[in-house]
């Protein structure tokens, strides 16, 4: 999607990828990625998700990285934090308490701004991009990250067919092709839930499951 489909959506309020929960799959499955406290977890295409203050209450800090300043804005302000701004050539990064977030394309991030994270968490992140543009995240974005990094992938399955994204459909087979040279992931979920989300449903999708996967990145040799 082009950076003027994500502004405008946040700038109308159109914004139905925004939880007002934790991502489930974060809770149930995170602490069995054995983070030291008090390392650092990416969080791509972040949105203002409540999933990034769930992070630091596990003793994490966080640095997101946002196309869209409105959001940023809006999670700083629901946080109840003043953010330090600064230009970055990255973009403009702020930061406050527990969390860093750079306002800025996830695609020119590098090894040097994500050289300090032990840890990644994609929630709505490899699902929001076409197919195309996953592959170049993988390979860049994901690719930057340091050589020991963990992190945890949530995905979703339905038949494309029956609906255009985004959310696109991202099925386990594509994980593997994706994240295969230089990661080793592992399915450990897989729920049904067509039936907790009727959007999906009245669009005439027959079948829809998520899945986690947890990622370990391979040393580089
Ligand atoms: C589907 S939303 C998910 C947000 C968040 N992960 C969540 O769970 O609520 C995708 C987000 O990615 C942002 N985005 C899209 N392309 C981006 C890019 N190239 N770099 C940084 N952010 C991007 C959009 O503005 C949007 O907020």
């Amino acid at each position: 999607m082009e950076p003027a489909f994500w502004h405008e959506r946040w700038r109308d309020g159109r914004i139905g990828f925004h939880q007002p929960v934790v991502t489930p799959q974060l809770e149930r499955h995170w602490d069995t990625l054995a983070l030291p406290a008090g390392s650092t977890v990416f969080v791509p295409l972040c949105g203002k998700s409540l999933d990034m203050p769930w992070l630091a209450t596990r003793g994490h800090r966080v640095l997101g990285v946002e196309l869209s300043e409105t959001a940023v804005r809006g999670f700083f302000e629901e946080q109840g934090l003043v953010p330090a701004q600064r230009e970055t050539g990255y973009g403009v990064h702020h930061a406050a308490g527990p969390f860093e977030i750079i306002v800025g394309d996830a695609f020119a991030l590098d090894h040097a701004v994500l050289a300090g994270c032990a840890g990644v968490f994609d929630r709505a992140a490899l699902i929001a991009l076409p197919p195309n543009l996953r592959r170049r995240y993988v390979e860049t974005t994901w690719a930057s990250l340091p050589d020991d990094c963990r992190g945890l992938l949530v995905t979703l399955e339905y038949p494309q067919a029956e609906m255009a994204g985004p959310p696109f459909s991202v099925e386990a087979a594509e994980v593997q092709a994706l994240f295969a040279a230089a990661w080793s992931p592992t399915l450990v979920e897989r729920s049904d839930i067509l039936a907790q989300e009727p959007r999906f449903a009245a669009a005439g999708v027959g079948s829809l499951a998520t899945a986690a996967w947890r990622l370990q990145r391979q040393a580089s040799v």
